[in-house]
């Protein structure tokens, strides 16, 4: 499994039983260094249970899991990654400085206090009580912990949750330059706008197993229909009988369009409507690609 170089952490045929449950049906997957990925999947996917096989906290039934080419519970292995789970049990006594101090110890190589500060953002919260944080000062926390050992492989598990517009824009740019350095990265997230500013690749699951796996314009291009927006008097109905309209309605002043012929119905509507306005044309975006894919698998799955 280690053979290719870059290759960080893999999981090969792996499946994951909880009595009845099927929680992982024969996963593939492969990650590379300087690579992030996105883990999507409605709830129940099996996105936690694929990070606690990487991690070791849980063995497979069946498929090989390898961290660094190795068992994930070799301790050396794991001393190469920093995690970032969606609950943190912490000391509640401890300053963040004790924390990262005690965190950085735990590590052969960690980076210098002040530059995991700079990265995390928590310069201002350093001898403050872990405890006595909010909840977007704590995930910062959680943060500066996950990458303080500097590690090759990166588990950031809903990173942003509760975090403001600008502590998460700080996080995104501190996790590119990461990825940069050659850090991999394994990151689920239920934004998808997230996903789509950070991630090189995008993994879609769904009930145990793998729905899609490519680039963020790969995924979109699986939905081929755009949106046209504009402001214009003609009638929605009428649109809608056009040949290659999939639907057209009013939205308060607006006629909204779908289609996958976009520049054949916006040719035809500015014939139609010399004075229309306010045109728009708006690709597809992961929200859409994600939701299509997967509503296709459940159906394809209550089908079977
Ligand atoms: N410890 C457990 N005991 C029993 N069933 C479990 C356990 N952990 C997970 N499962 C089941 O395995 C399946 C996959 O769960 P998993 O937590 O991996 O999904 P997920 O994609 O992370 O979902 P979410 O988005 O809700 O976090 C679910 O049906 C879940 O109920």
């Amino acid at each position: 499994m280690n053979k290719h170089a870059t290759v960080v952490a893999g999981l090969a045929g792996a499946v994951k039983r909880y009595g009845a449950v099927t929680a992982l049906d024969g996963l593939d997957l492969m990650l590379h260094r300087g690579e992030l990925v996105a883990l999507l999947g409605p709830n129940g996917a099996g996105k936690s249970t694929t990070i606690a096989l990487l991690l070791g906290l849980v063995r497979a039934d069946a498929g090989r899991v390898e961290l660094f080419g190795v068992d994930p519970q070799d301790l050396a292995a794991r001393r190469r990654i920093g995690v970032m789970l969606q609950a943190a049990f912490l000391p509640s006594t401890l300053t963040v400085a004790e924390l990262l101090r005690l965190t950085m110890s735990y590590y052969p190589a960690p980076r210098a206090l002040e530059e995991t500060v700079s990265m995390a953002g928590v310069g201002d919260l350093l001898g403050r009580r872990y405890t006595k944080l909010s909840s977007g000062q704590q995930r910062r926390v959680q943060f500066a912990m996950a990458v303080c050992g500097r590690p090759e492989l990166l588990f950031l598990d809903e990173p942003t949750v509760g975090m403001d517009v600008d502590a998460r824009q700080k996080l995104w740019t501190s996790i590119r330059q990461l990825v940069a350095e050659g850090c991999a990265v394994v990151l689920t997230t239920h934004y998808l706008e997230e996903a789509e500013a950070l991630a090189q690749r995008v993994v879609v699951l769904a009930k145990g197993r793998m729905l899609s796996d490519g680039s963020v314009d790969a995924l979109r291009s699986r939905v081929s229909q755009a949106r046209i927006r504009c402001v214009t008097d003609l009638d929605a109905d009428a649109v809608a009988g056009w040949p290659q309209v999939a639907m057209a309605e009013r939205d308060r002043g607006y006629l909204l369009v779908r289609t996958d012929a976009a520049e054949q119905v916006v040719r035809r509507l500015l014939d139609a409507d010399p004075a229309l306005a306010e045109l728009e044309v708006l690709r597809a975006g992961l929200a859409e690609a994600f939701s299509e894919i997967t509503r296709d698998s459940t159906t394809e799955q209550e089908a079977a």
